[in-house]
């Protein structure tokens, strides 16, 4: 801070004048009092002298007004400059806060930026040193292969003689192959002659044994099985002479189910083959042909046995041919069909319509797809419980209705292309004792009736079969 000094000139104070006649006003009184000669020259020298001083102190005091002047408005403008001088402080202060502030973000920036750079440097160097330490794994196992190459290459020649031997084993598999096929392809036929030879027609009588009650009952088993290897029994009938019936093969009462699918099973070939395969039951009531179709769930019969080969033998061939398996039930009462696995009852009366010599379908009729086995049983307990649905005693019903399961095989041959369709019945019939013996009236009767009429059919179309007849009859059945 610059203070101002103020300097003025003092007001004229009234000094003792002297007059000029010796008399002077006293300072202390101010009473004019009387003064002598000496002392009055002296006192005027004095006040000359006093008067000079006065006028040079006059003098100097005006310079040094001047002079104080001249400082103060000096110390004005610099007071103004001072005050300039402050503003431009203040505004430099104020850009320096500025900056302070703008520093401040900046170095923020900066240390954050800096954190990220010291952040990602880490990371690059813990990717540097992980790209190095492949690049030495990598460097380790080029020099192997390095190595392996140069082995190799020494190698090339037997490898040559290696891809020559290759080849050749190649050709050979594929001759073999077609061989193979070849062969197959003979196998099949030559199988399906043996089938054919055998008989397109065969017939197996299977005598089962003694149940407790009968035996308890004291019945005694007539038929005679001493010819039974050569297809042959005798009826002892009473005193009468033996009767004597042949059969393609006799089943006694100790053969087991498996060894009477036995004779059965190499028609699945043929089915798979393409071959249209029916196999039934015929009997009186009671005789065991729901038993030997469908037997039992500890002794399974035809039914089970030969879907399941069915379905071994299409897994078996899987790498050369696709097999597309379907299941339909259906079941003949009183002439009507009736669609086993039907899921609503149908208004529209099924009917069995010729496709082609010898090939016969029932259009509407479910078609169950199936891909094993156990899908196979489910569509065939469903079946059996709609057919226990469709009576109030399905066993004295099933005796008077035909049921009749068909496979539908449709197969594709992968390596040639060659497709097929064919067809497997597994057929339970009517109990066929009523034909004869029955005395029974309506109801009854009509089923009887029915029974006999289909069996009958049945029968002539057979006997036209094997006689090779020019006409099969099928058109009376059903
Ligand atoms: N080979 C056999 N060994 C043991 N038991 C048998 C044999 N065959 C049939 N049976 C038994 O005899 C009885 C009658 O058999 P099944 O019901 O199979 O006769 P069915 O001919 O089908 O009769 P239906 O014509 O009434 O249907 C059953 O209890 C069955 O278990």
């Amino acid at each position: 801070m610059v203070c101002g000094i103020c300097i003025r000139k003092s007001p004229a104070t009234p000094a003792a004048k002297f007059g000029t006649r010796g008399s002077g006003l006293c300072k202390k009184c101010l009473t004019d009092v009387e003064i002598s000669s000496p002392i009055q020259k002296r006192t005027a020298k004095l006040i000359s002298k006093y008067e000079k001083q006065i006028e040079e102190l006059t003098s100097q005091c005006n310079i040094k007004s001047d002079e104080c002047s001249m400082a103060w408005s000096l110390v004005e403008s610099t007071n103004q400059e001072l005050d300039r001088l402050k503003m431009e402080l203040h505004q430099k202060l104020v850009q320096t806060d500025n900056f302070e502030q703008v520093l401040d973000t900046q170095t923020d920036q900066l240390r954050k930026v800096s954190q990220n750079y010291e952040n990602d440097k880490k990371l690059w160097a813990a990717a540097i040193s992980n790209l190095e330490s492949k690049i030495k794994a990598m460097k380790q196992e080029q020099a192997l292969l390095s190595l392996e190459a140069h082995d190799c290459a020494h190698a090339i020649p037997d490898l040559s003689k290696m891809i020559e031997a290759v080849r050749a084993l190649v050709a050979q598999c594929d001759d073999l192959k077609m061989k193979y096929h070849e062969e197959m392809a003979k196998r099949k036929k030559l199988h399906n002659i043996v089938q054919e030879t055998k008989g397109n027609i065969r017939v197996f009588c299977r005598c089962r044994p003694l149940s407790k009650v009968e035996t308890s009952s004291g019945y005694k088993c007539v038929v005679d099985f001493d010819g039974a290897n050569d297809g042959d029994i005798g009826i002892i009938n009473g005193g009468t002479a033996k009767k004597t019936f042949k059969f393609d093969r006799v089943y006694t009462p100790k053969d087991d189910q498996a060894e009477v699918y036995a004779d059965a099973s190499p028609l699945v070939t043929s089915v798979l083959d393409g071959y249209n395969v029916c196999i039934f039951a015929y009997g009186q009531t009671g005789t065991g042909k729901t038993f030997t179709m469908e037997g039992t769930e500890r002794n399974r019969g035809v039914n089970y046995r030969t879907l399941e080969e069915l379905f071994k033998i299409a897994e078996e061939r899987k790498d050369t041919v696709t097999y597309n398996i379907s299941v339909s039930v259906l079941e003949v009462y009183n002439e009507q069909i009736r669609d086993l696995l039907a899921t609503s009852p149908s208004s529209k009366k099924l009917e069995i319509k010729q496709a082609g010599e010898g090939s016969h379908h029932v259009p509407g009729i479910v078609e169950a797809k199936v891909e094993d086995i156990n899908e196979v049983w489910d569509v065939l307990q469903t079946g059996s419980n709609s057919r226990a649905v469709g009576s109030n005693n399905v066993n004295e019903h099933s005796s008077r209705s035909h049921c009749m399961l068909c496979i539908m095989v449709r197969a594709k041959n992968l390596i040639n292309g060659d497709c097929t369709r064919s067809k497997l019945w597994l057929v339970d019939l009517a109990g066929s004792e009523r034909l004869a013996k029955t005395d029974a009236q309506g109801d009854r009767l009509k089923e009887a009736q029915n029974i006999n009429r289909s069996l009958s059919a049945l029968g002539d179309v057979i006997s036209a079969l094997a006689s090779r007849s020019s006409h099969i009859p099928y058109r009376f059945a059903l």
